[in-house]
């Protein structure tokens, strides 16, 4: 079975953020996610665990269980880079850094959270955004199945591409709930990732002045 027949016929391109949605640009819900489909899902993971997803305590799992992805894959849904086309114009060229960004998203590989803290850092080239317009896109692109480096580019790359930044940086770290609960289950593990652009990648003094004003103090 292809991907696409296994998704009921859609075609979602997990590695970029062109070509997911039927209307580029509408962020209303495009197409449903198909919660009747999710709950068949998971009552037949309950029986395969040995469950009785008959009894009382289980019989409403399936249907919550269906809202919950809804929630936490609605990124799939949506484009964010709306947020950043509803920029103004200043005159102001030096760094501006939202950092704790707390967020949570999914490890594409189990399914399992990772929650933890995005740190964007950019140098306009005369568009600047409202800051909520940068914790909007980490929200969206956070609520899809995900790698963290994969999130972490995505984000560096919106704002090169909705406001041709001078320069980004955008660090993110985490907790994998992968790499706690199960597995090689080492709970304190913090895995950090950063995409620099623009002079931040050419820049060292820039580099460390946007790391320092992450890190700074800690
Ligand atoms: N690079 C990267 N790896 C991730 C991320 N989230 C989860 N992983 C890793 O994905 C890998 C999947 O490895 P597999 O060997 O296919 O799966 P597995 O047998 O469940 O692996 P273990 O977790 O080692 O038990 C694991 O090493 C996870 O730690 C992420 O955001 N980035
Ligand atoms: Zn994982």
């Amino acid at each position: 079975m292809s991907a696409s027949q296994a998704n009921g016929g859609k075609s979602v391109d997990h590695g970029s953020l062109s070509g997911e949605l039927d209307e580029p640009g509408d962020n209303a819900t495009s197409h449903e996610v198909d919660l009747p489909r999710i709950e068949r899902a998971v009552r037949e993971i309950l029986f395969a665990v040995g469950e009785d997803p008959d009894r009382e305590g289980l019989r409403e799992t399936p249907a919550r269980v269906a809202r919950m992805y809804r929630e936490l894959f609605s990124g799939l849904h949506t484009d964010p880079r709306i947020h950043l086309q509803k920029f103004f114009t200043e005159k102001y060229d030096e760094m501006v850094l939202v950092k704790d960004i707390s967020f949570n998203s999914m490890c594409e590989h189990h399914m399992l959270p990772f929650i933890g803290k995005a740190h964007i850092g950019y140098v306009p080239n005369g568009k600047v955004v409202g800051l909520s317009k940068l914790a909007r896109v980490v929200e969206e692109i956070s609520h899809r199945p995900q790698v963290q480096e994969r999130m972490t580019e995505q984000i560096a790359n919106l704002l090169v591409e909705e406001l041709g930044v001078k320069g980004v940086a955008v660090v993110i770290e985490a907790a994998h709930s992968c790499m706690s609960i199960r597995g090689v289950r080492k709970p304190d593990s913090l895995c950090v990732t950063s995409a620099m652009k623009g002079l931040f990648r050419s820049n060292l003094s820039s580099r460390s002045e946007v790391m320092n004003l992450i890190y700074g103090g800690k």
